[in-house]
């Protein structure tokens, strides 16, 4: 899927979309229902002023009574100050529980990200995330503080006011009233272009936050290879793009506004020349016109608001849809497994790890490509290890990848001790198989909380063999030993480094099944010895699937499996793969023809 394009499908509707932040918004909808009632009276308040001033116009100042002024200028004084009041506690009553509703929000969401299987994250560039989680909420909280409650009150304020245009008088509230009619197909008309315009602009933005975290963490290899500035002019590229829609959307909203306020204005010359017309013929009070023309002013803010009301509520709307398009992704399932299923073990002869008839392709494998696995057999017995070696891109990270069920085998069953995968709670799974991969991944922590993510209730002395057992001495040189933060990604560490605590974390749980994808690749010769001693150890206590490319890894094995072509093209010991399978020969000597005994293969 793209995820950079607005989705297609039948136009949404806004209003529809922004009823979907009721459940979050429900957290604030007292605070919310105070602020649009502070609102509500300040505004309300504003609509009383021409009411007082046309008793001011037609009693005092008529009569030239100086006396009966002063009370009715006073009133005016009180209502100015009410409104400016109520203005001051809407922004105080609603601003602290939407922080909290955007902190849901985004509490969520991530609970989410973390949920959702590594194929979704295939798929979505983390810019895309990323600013869903950050730009998209902002200006979901932002639409809950203002332009919803201005919706509400200007709605309301612009009702009120009509009505008391009309109490003055029908004629001239009729031809003030003259241009709604083409505002508001203008508005509609404006609200579907403008809704494209700020889902491109949003898309965009999470586009250029791709571009951005890309070149921060690739900066080694930009700097290496001199490709800063080809970077450079992607972002630029990119951040033109948004400009323009953002450009784009101002012009719109420009138009708009230039008509909703021109309109009106034109409108309410021509009502004050027929009210100057019927005072002069005595048809209308002097007070009545004033009153008409105050209450007039007060309706301009609500009219001339609608177009970045309807602006901003388009751009709340489009955040909302792209916030739910992340928490719409379906999970995947966790089946509960029944009691028979919790049973436990099987029998003997399924202990262990048993891939059966195993298919895999990935979902954006070309429509016409074989599956990338197609029918895998395999048994490793409990307390074996068996290393999987095959040509790159045989899909031997991928056949691994499906033990924890990072991804679903899109066919045939994988069992542990037994039991198929898909009925073993997503957690007991997590814990009864530990994973090391070929790209040590590390998080911005200390050592020992790296390490210590393989097995949270592990103990500083477990620490400490996991450590040694991954030969990872190198962490008591660190400044402050396992409590050394390791930078961003473990980037200030060696690549061998990073690799022994990646290690360290897959063994330091005492895993039942352990998964390493070629453990020891950035290894020197000597530490690649003294990690493979300590690794025998603790695979003679677990049962293993261990990618190898180099014979030395292959050693550490009990029994080797070759995948050739989507299948297990052999399964024996080195020595007999040697003999027997031409594949295994050629993938690890080079040569297709038989090998020589006695002739190492190191
Ligand atoms: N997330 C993905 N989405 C689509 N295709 C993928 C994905 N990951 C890997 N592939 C493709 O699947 C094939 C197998 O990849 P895999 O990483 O499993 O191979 P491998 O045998 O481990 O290779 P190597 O020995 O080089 O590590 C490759 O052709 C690769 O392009």
């Amino acid at each position: 899927m793209s995820t950079n394009q607005a989705p297609d499908g039948p136009r949404r509707s806004t209003v529809r979309s922004l009823l979907r932040l009721w459940p979050y918004a429900r957290i604030a909808r007292w605070r919310i229902a105070g602020s649009v009632a502070a609102a509500l009276t300040a505004s309300v308040s504003v609509l009383a002023v021409p009411v007082v001033l046309r008793r001011i116009v037609d009693g005092p100042i008529a009569d030239h009574d100086m006396a009966g002024l002063w009370p009715l200028a006073g009133l005016l004084l009180l209502l100015g100050l009410a409104e400016a009041g109520l203005f001051g506690v809407r922004r105080v009553v609603v601003a602290r529980p939407l922080a909290r509703v955007e902190a849901a929000m985004r509490g969520d969401l991530f609970a989410k990200l973390q949920r959702l299987p590594v194929s979704f994250h295939d798929r979505w560039p983390s810019g895309q995330l990323l600013s869903r989680a950050t730009s998209d909420m902002f200006t979901m909280r932002l639409f809950l503080a203002f332009p919803l409650v201005f919706l509400i009150v200007n709605c309301t304020v612009f009702l009120v006011g009509t009505g008391l245009m009309f109490a003055l008088d029908w004629r001239l509230a009729l031809i003030a009233l003259i241009p709604m009619g083409p505002l508001t197909w203008l508005t509609h008309h404006f609200e579907q272009r403008y809704s494209g315009a700020a889902r491109r602009a949003q898309d965009q933005n999470g586009d250029l936050a791709t571009v951005v975290e890309e070149s921060v963490l690739g900066i080694r290899i930009l700097k290496a290879f001199g490709r800063h500035r080809t970077m450079a002019e992607r972002f630029a590229e990119q951040s033109r793009s948004l400009r323009e829609t953002e450009l784009g959307k101002a012009g719109m909203l420009a138009n708009l506004w230039a008509v909703i306020v021109g309109l009106p204005e034109l409108a309410l010359g021509a009502a004050l020349a027929l009210g100057a017309v019927l005072v002069a013929h005595d048809e209308m009070s002097a007070g009545t016109l004033v009153a008409f023309l105050s209450t007039a002013l007060a309706l301009r803010w609500p009219v001339e608001s609608l177009g970045w009301l309807v602006a901003y509520a388009n751009e709340a709307a489009t955040a909302t849809d792209r916030f739910y398009e992340v928490m719409d992704e379906p999970e995947p399932s966790d089946t509960e497994p029944s009691d028979t299923e919790q049973a436990g073990p099987g029998p003997a002869a399924e202990r262990g790890i048993r891939l059966s008839g195993v298919r895999f392709r990935y979902p954006d494998a070309p429509a016409d490509s074989p599956d990338l696995l197609c029918g895998i057999d395999l048994h490793v017995r409990p307390g074996e290890t068996m290393a999987l070696v095959g040509a790159t891109g045989s899909g031997k990270t991928t056949l691994t990848a499906l033990l924890p069920r990072l991804y679903e085998a899109t066919g045939g069953t994988v069992a542990l001790d037994g039991r198929d995968i898909r009925t073993i709670p997503r957690a007991e799974l997590r814990e009864l198989v530990a994973v090391a991969f070929e790209e040590p991944t590390l998080f911005s922590a200390s050592v020992a909380e790296n390490v210590l993510m393989g097995a949270p209730a592990a103990g500083t002395e477990q620490l400490a063999a996991a450590l040694d057992t991954a030969q990872a001495h190198f962490v008591d040189r660190l400044p402050a030993g396992t409590a050394t933060q390791v930078g961003e990604q473990g980037l200030s560490l060696s690549g061998g480094q990073r690799q022994r605590l990646a290690l360290a974390r897959a063994v330091v749980g005492d895993p039942r099944f352990l998964v390493l994808d070629d453990p020891l690749s950035a290894l020197d010769v000597h530490t690649e010895a003294l990690v493979e001693q300590a690794l025998r150890r603790v695979l003679d206590g677990t049962t293993a699937l261990v990618v190898a490319h180099r014979p030395s890894t292959v050693m550490l094995a009990d029994r080797v499996a070759v995948l050739h072509e989507g299948r297990i093209a052999a399964v024996g010991t080195h020595h007999e793969l040697l003999q027997s399978s031409a594949v295994y020969r050629e993938l690890m000597t080079g040569e297709a023809a038989p090998v020589p005994e006695g002739i190492s293969t190191r």
